[in-house]
């Protein structure tokens, strides 16, 4: 092992941004921290935060599931572990927490091996992380920041190329209940119709050239309206989060550019930054929102100060 120490940083993310199923991935500011040290034997897990008292503190951790995997690509485990999570993005509600804690698993553990950047490059860790998560999108925003947009080669190497967005903030609407995205995914049909395939499409290439198109610029929000319609999974989500999609449905009708986040039930709204603050204040009964900004950032480490305590 090279450092003993390490703390890693992920941010929150939201997957689909409407038409970009499994593919586009927004980093937002909204962050974990995962704080390890190696230690002589066994492994002991603390959570504070988000998912204290209900996540495992055992070897099953989905945190020490991430470092055991990157460890084992390695072919070295040390003899014990010491993690301490300080956790805010909520569990279960479409903000990409099951994507940070592997990518806080991943980048940690190869910070504490020999060599570990050497040995395992980025884009190694995105292919780890991705085939540890099930899919691309949120793995991506999480390791990079910005606006990404994931793919898979050959049908296993997942890949990502990262945008800056323009000026644009975002509104979260996060309800009291979880949705699990395995339960969400359950529900998408095994085929679709293909002039909804071919609606998506086009949206999805509008999305990008509406987030991105203008770096520095406010984005146009008209034209992100148009660009986060979706037809390719929201609609069959709808019997898990009936409240999300009717938010989603109430915000579109006022122009408001909403989206359900990732598998859900939360519900994302794009806006200029002036105006989240009073988007927010119109939570309805059953969600809290809060105003992020887009995360530029993506996984930060920094080695030598994680005290897994
Ligand atoms: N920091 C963490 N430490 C340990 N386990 C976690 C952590 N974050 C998430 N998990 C696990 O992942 C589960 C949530 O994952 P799930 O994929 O269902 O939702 P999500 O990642 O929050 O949302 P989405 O994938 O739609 O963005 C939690 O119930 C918990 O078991
Ligand atoms: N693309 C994923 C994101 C959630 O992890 C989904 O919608 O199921």
């Amino acid at each position: 092992m090279s450092d003993r120490r390490v703390r890693v940083r992920v941010p929150a993310t939201s997957a689909n941004l409407g038409p970009g199923f499994d593919a586009f991935g927004l980093a937002l500011g909204l962050y974990d921290e995962a704080s390890v040290s190696v230690a002589d034997s066994g492994i002991q897990v603390e959570v504070t935060g988000e998912g204290a008292g209900e996540v495992s503190t055992g070897d099953d951790n989905l945190v020490v599931q991430a470092m055991n995997a990157t460890f084992d690509q390695f072919g070295e485990r040390p003899d014990g572990l010491r993690l301490h999570c300080t956790n805010t993005i909520p569990h279960g509600r479409g903000l990409g927490s099951s994507a940070g804690a592997i990518v806080a698993g991943v980048l940690a553990a190869r910070a504490l091996v020999e060599n570990g950047e050497d040995r395992l490059d980025d884009d190694g860790c995105l292919m780890l992380a991705a085939s540890l998560e099930g899919h691309p999108d949120n793995v991506a925003a999480c390791l990079l920041g910005g606006l990404t947009v994931a793919w898979i080669d050959g049908g296993a190497h997942s890949r990502a190329y990262r945008l800056d967005p323009g000026e644009v903030s975002a509104v979260v609407f996060v309800p009291n209940a979880p949705v699990s995205t395995q339960a969400a995914r359950g529900l998408l049909p095994a085929t679709v119709p293909h002039a909804d395939a071919a609606a998506n499409a086009g949206r999805a290439g509008l999305l990008v050239a509406a987030l991105a198109g203008r770096p520095h610029e406010p984005v146009n929000l008209d034209l992100l309206l148009a660009a986060t319609e979706d037809r390719l999974h929201q609609p069959y989500r709808a019997p898990a989060m009936p409240e999300s999609l009717a938010l989603v449905r109430e915000l579109r009708d006022r122009r408001v550019p909403a989206v359900i986040s990732g598998a859900g039930p939360t519900v994302l709204a794009f806006c200029q930054e002036l105006d989240s603050a009073k988007l927010a204040a119109e939570a309805p009964a059953g969600f809290v929102a809060r105003c992020l900004d887009v995360d530029g950032e993506g996984a930060v480490v920094q080695r030598g100060t994680g005290n897994g305590e």
